[in-house]
């Protein structure tokens, strides 16, 4: 087993060509030694033996040593490329939400405010406690009849507490060191509640496509909307034209036309209405490339692990909402960057990918075994050889990772999943990283294949030898919206969803201590 542990790390380190040769040398000492059997009389040959063993140690080193500088260099130039494309691609405003000068033209008609209790209470992190309100030029909700998506962001605060009381303020130091003892004052993640400031105004809708008891609670939902509380209503192109050729009833609905509105999205809607299983969830997040407004999914699907509402009382639930305060789990979200091994000297990379669930690094259509070096910053974690990788949130955790074996994680515990699928190996068991580091999965030179990512299982994108992918904690979660709190919806999810542990109890009677 250590041999073979020793043969993995020294695969890992042909991350680019330089390194080749150095493995190519330790290899051929290593095949020379493997074809030249030493008898224990011959005191000569045990001691050349010796020497090789020595230089292919010290080549697997040298090698070591240039990977891991290597990985530090593609950090660094990672860091300075997304520096480099968030400085042309965008205009950092308020706290953390970005939209590009194009979009700036789009909304020219709409001024950003940011209220008094934003300067004071954002945390300038992740976007989503901003109070950025568009409002029109003349303040007030603006019917539009030309269905161009225009209108007054609600604002919100969010607050960390158990019942919504006023002790839930959200603490950022959470371990205190007074007089050297070190003690963990706050922790991390409590209940958080969505408070509405303004009321919400504009709901967006995403539905599950080609299901008719969909389209007809669709309907219904957003006339009683329009109906009962007067809310402007956004809907995909292909729910419009649906619902316009049912109903020219409909004819307030707006819609968008092109990629360039829907970067917008977030600047205009107030909550989210998905309508649909996980799936559709995870096809709601996925327009939001920032910020994302809170979501609140109904069930219309078979397992619905983040759907908690009844599609029944959506009357209630929607009244509760948007009534508030509501608590929400903020789930995080996964970035990920494919670095072209082709395109490592151009400042350019490929727009990152925010995936809700997991990144999958897998063999597509291979029949070869996937082999992928893996590191956490800038430290070798190991050589995945087997069918694939998963990468995945806690959010995630009870969706792919899951089915391989990797643990059930609650979505708020602030952690990242590296689950393996069918490795060839016996002691390759997942693990859990924290939050905060940036993991790397390197197809090497050397492999006999390519790899394929997929996202969330869509959009897959091959991985040739030289590619890496690279993946962090996205600024911008996602937060869904609970049926009664975050814990309590996780573990009715594993109970209703999964079924998980159900055993019928032992009976009362047998044998006793
Ligand atoms: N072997 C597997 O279990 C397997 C294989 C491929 C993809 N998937 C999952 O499917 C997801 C895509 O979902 P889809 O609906 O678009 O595809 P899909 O229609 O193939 O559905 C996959 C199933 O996974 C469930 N699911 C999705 N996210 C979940 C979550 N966070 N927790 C618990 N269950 C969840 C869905 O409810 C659905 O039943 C991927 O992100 C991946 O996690 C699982
Ligand atoms: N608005 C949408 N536009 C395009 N595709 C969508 C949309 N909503 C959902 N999908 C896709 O439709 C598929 C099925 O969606 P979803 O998982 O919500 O329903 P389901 O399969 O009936 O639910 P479950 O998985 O719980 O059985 C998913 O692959 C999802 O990506």
């Amino acid at each position: 087993m250590a041999s073979h542990q020793i043969e993995n790390g020294s695969r890992s380190i042909s991350t680019a060509s330089s390194t080749v040769s150095s493995l190519e040398s330790e290899k051929a000492a290593y095949e020379f030694l493997a074809q030249t059997p030493i008898k224990s009389t011959d005191a000569h040959l045990v001691e050349f033996s010796e020497a090789m063993r020595t230089v292919a140690k010290a080549l697997r080193k040298v090698a070591e040593g240039k990977a891991s500088a290597q990985a530090e260099a593609a950090e660094w130039k990672r860091k300075y490329e997304l520096e480099m494309t968030l400085k042309e691609q965008s205009k950092i405003k308020g706290c953390g939400s970005y939209i590009s000068n194009d979009l700036d033209k789009l909304a020219s008609p709409l001024t950003l405010e940011t209220s008094a209790s934003d300067q004071l209470g954002c945390c300038g992190k992740h976007g989503i406690c901003s109070h950025e309100v568009l409002q029109d030029e003349v303040p007030g909700p603006i019917p539009r009849p030309n269905h161009k998506m225009v209108g007054r962001k609600a604002s919100f605060k969010l607050s960390w507490g158990c019942n919504g009381d006023k002790n839930g303020q959200h603490k950022h130091d959470f371990v205190s060191f007074e007089k050297g003892d070190i003690t963990t004052a706050e922790r991390s993640n409590k209940q958080i509640l969505l408070k509405w400031e303004s009321p919400a105004q504009t709901v967006l809708f995403i539905t599950k496509p080609n299901s008719n008891s969909v389209r007809v609670l669709c309907a219904e939902m957003i006339r009683w909307l329009k109906e009962h509380r007067n809310i402007n209503i956004v809907v995909e192109p292909r729910v419009s034209k649906e619902l316009l050729t049912e109903d020219s009833y409909y004819n307030f609905i707006q819609t968008w036309d092109n990629d360039e509105e829907i970067k917008l999205l977030h600047t205009k809607v107030d909550l989210i209405v998905t309508l649909g299983g996980d799936g559709t969830v995870l096809w709601a997040a996925s327009l939001f490339k920032g910020p994302v407004p809170p979501v609140v999914a109904f069930s219309l699907g078979s397992l619905g692990f983040m759907t908690p509402f009844l599609s029944e009382q959506y009357r209630e639930c929607l009244d509760n909402v948007l009534k508030g305060p509501f608590s929400i789990t903020l789930r995080n979200r996964l970035q990920c960057h494919v670095i072209r091994d082709a395109a490592k000297d151009e400042l350019v990379t490929e727009e990152p990918i925010l995936v809700l669930n997991e990144v999958t690094i897998d063999r597509g259509i291979s029949s070869y075994l996937t082999y992928l070096e893996c590191y956490c910053d800038s430290s070798f974690v190991t050589c995945v050889q087997g069918d694939g990788l998963i990468i995945s949130t806690t959010s995630g955790s009870t969706a792919y990772s899951l089915a391989a074996g990797g643990s059930m994680v609650h979505p708020q515990v602030p952690g990242i999943l590296f689950t393996p699928i069918c490795p060839h190996s016996l002691s390759f068991r997942p693990l859990i990283l924290p939050e905060y580091v940036t993991l790397r999965v390197q197809v090497p030179y050397n492999s006999r294949g390519a790899a394929w990512a997929s996202f969330d299982g869509k959009d897959r994108k091959q991985l040739l030898p030289g590619d890496a992918l690279i993946c962090s904690i996205s600024p911008w979660p996602v937060p869904t919206a609970c049926q009664v709190d975050s814990t309590n919806d996780f573990l009715r999810s594993i109970h209703e969803g999964l079924h998980w542990n159900l055993r019928k109890s032992q009976s009362f009677d047998g044998p006793r201590d």
